[in-house]
């Protein structure tokens, strides 16, 4: 009886057993029934025969032994497809369906399957990352890869780089005149020429707008003017862009490693120099030469000594306001930085910034501002006076991921109101590194700060593309606006932008508005508000202060033509 009762129990067991081992692929099962067999052997000759020997008691513990092991390793297989499938589902990629009878098969497959999309997607964002989604050429932060890393071989078998930092001439006009969509073509037409003519070794890349880059590892002088000759022989041929045959011309500026230096940095700096050289004379291609660069090297002398003058207090603020044009309320300063420095005096913020975002110091400097910025807000406010706060961005904040969270913390500190802070970020800077700038966006959107598009006009986005950001406002560029009571085409350009972007529900700002002619056009054109010196210059905070308080502006300059024909 006890036997059959036994053997009643094991059949069941076997059965349980059998349906857990269909779960398993073949070679697992067997490889399950083998792992069995050796401790059913082991614990005979251990028991001397007692396996053998059917002793109940031992059969039972060694089914019930075979089937928990059985048991939990089919349950450790699900988790895992449950977690795959987690994972999977969140990131939106699709896998082959659960199969309980293939359970280990499928799982490798899908295993299989998601990491080849994630190596895909990781290879996608990374290749957008670190290439111009315009031209597909490398961007800037690759090509300073590739270049420091050409630099630093040269070094170790002393050989030679040239570096090539070059323009379009008058792009600006085609954007202008013939529309954005010409200006990409134009561009993407000149990456496709000016690679035709490298070798493999060679890089060239879009650093962003209409300048390019290349990098001839191993070239001398004699070789880099050979290149410029090639590239000018590719550009002669006319572009067809739809209907036009446009021409692009091109001023290069060349630095040579070791001649000129070994940093890479101080490189580009001395090739940029020259492109301007090779601008200004109309040469095509200009080599760097130190005695021509005196400004540029007091400003380089200069950039190394910025980090300090950050901590000596040598840096200040001044503020323009901005004005809202349908009350005349002024309503917002800009934060604007200035270098006084003990030897040079006041310099301007177009003297260092540059500098100070090729050496990283742009980082503390943005932080110092945000500080100081905060900290005068809330001394205004003491006095009676309510503003909000305008502070640019720099391209390298941008591509800070731990911006959104300092910038958190100054907000904090000086206990001010995100939604009254506006980040000015320039086109271009957005359109370098479109990935990143989106991201840092979103988190500094989702604080609740303002963000602004300034110099709008001067990159090469379109609205719609920002529309997709969480951007507030555009701020029409001034060279669209200081002249536009006199040139037509800057009207219709600023009318243009005024309707679409309130069609995409964006506020509107016009910078450089130095005239009532254009105060009063940009009020008939229902632009939201303006800055420029028309207005105020920007100035200390003291002395701002102290005219709104005079309230000269609403007095003196509110009254305009138009209002008083109303
Ligand atoms: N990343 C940072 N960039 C900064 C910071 N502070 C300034 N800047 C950038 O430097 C550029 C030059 O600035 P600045 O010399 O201060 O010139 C500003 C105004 O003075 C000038 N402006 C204003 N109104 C007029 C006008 O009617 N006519 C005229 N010709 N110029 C005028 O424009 C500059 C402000 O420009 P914007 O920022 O585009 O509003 C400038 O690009 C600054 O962005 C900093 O802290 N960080």
């Amino acid at each position: 009886m006890k036997r059959i009762k036994a053997a009643t129990v094991m059949s069941q067991g076997l059965v349980v057993l059998k349906t857990w081992l269909g779960n398993l692929s073949a070679g697992t099962g067997l490889l399950v029934l083998l792992a069995g067999a050796m401790i059913w052997l082991v614990l005979d000759i251990t028991f001397q025969g007692a396996m053998r020997e059917q002793r109940t008691w031992m059969m039972l513990a060694f089914g019930v032994l075979l089937l928990v092991a059985a048991a939990r390793y089919v349950t450790r297989i699900e988790r895992v497809h449950a977690i795959v499938e987690n994972y999977a589902q969140r990131l939106g990629i699709p896998l082959p369906a659960f199969d309980r009878c293939n359970s280990i098969d499928r799982l490798q497959q899908r295993l299989e399957r998601l990491s080849e999309e994630v190596i895909a997607e990781n290879y996608a964002l990374e290749y957008q990352a670190r290439h111009d989604n315009l031209t597909n050429l490398p961007n800037r932060s690759l090509f300073l890869e590739r270049f420091e890393s050409e630099l630093q071989s040269a070094h170790d078998s002393n050989a030679s780089v040239a570096l090539f930092i070059m323009d379009l001439d008058r792009f600006k006009e085609v954007n202008d005149t013939l529309g954005h969509h010409i200006g990409d073509r134009l561009l993407q037409e000149v990456g496709r020429r000016l690679l035709s003519v490298l070798r493999r070794t060679d890089t060239v890349a879009r650093l962003g707008g209409d300048e390019f880059a290349v990098l001839l590892p191993g070239a001398d002088r004699d070789h880099a003017k050979l290149i410029c000759r090639k590239i000018a022989t590719a550009l002669e041929q006319p572009i067809k862009v739809e209907n036009l045959r446009l021409r692009a011309g091109i001023s290069i500026g060349i630095a040579l490693c070791p001649d000129h230096g070994q940093d890479a940095n101080l490189l580009m700096r001395f090739a940029d120099v020259a492109m301007y050289e090779a601008k200004r004379k109309q040469k095509g291609f200009a080599f760097y030469a130190a005695g021509r660069d005196n400004k540029s090297i007091s400003r380089l002398g200069l950039s190394s000594e910025l980090k300090e003058a950050i901590e000596q207090d040598q840096l200040i603020l001044d503020y323009q306001p901005m004005v809202d044009i349908s009350s005349g309320r002024i309503f917002c300063a800009e934060a604007l930085v200035r270098w006084n420095h003990p030897q040079y005096g006041l310099v301007p913020p177009e003297e260092f910034i540059p500098s100070a975002e090729q050496t990283g110091v742009i980082r503390p400097l943005t932080l110092w501002v945000i500080d100081r910025a905060l900290a005068q807000v809330s001394s205004w406010s003491k006095i009676g006076i309510d503003l909000s706060i305008s502070i640019n961005l720099s391209v390298r904040s941008l591509q800070d991921r731990q911006l959104p969270a300092q910038v958190q913390r100054l907000v904090m500190l000086h206990n001010a109101d995100p939604s009254r802070v506006i980040l000015e970020i320039t086109e271009s800077a957005i359109m370098s590194d479109p990935l990143t700038a989106r991201r840092v966006m979103r988190r500094l959107s989702s604080m609740g700060f303002q963000l602004s598009v300034d110099d709008f006009g001067t990159g090469y986005s379109s609205l719609a593309y920002l529309k997709q950001l969480p951007v507030d406002e555009i701020k029409i560029d001034k060279s669209f606006v200081t002249q536009m009571d006199r040139d037509e085409n800057d009207a219709v350009i600023v009318r243009a932008t005024i309707d679409l972007a309130h069609n995409l529900g964006l506020k509107v700002v016009a910078e450089g508005v130095e005239s009532t002619d254009v105060w009063d056009l940009l009020e008939m054109l229902g632009c939201d508000t303006a800055q420029g010196y028309f207005i105020r210059k920007p100035q200390g905070p003291r002395e701002l202060a102290d005219w709104i308080c005079s309230r000269e502006w609403k007095q003196e300059r509110w009254v305009t033509p138009l209002k008083l024909a109303k």
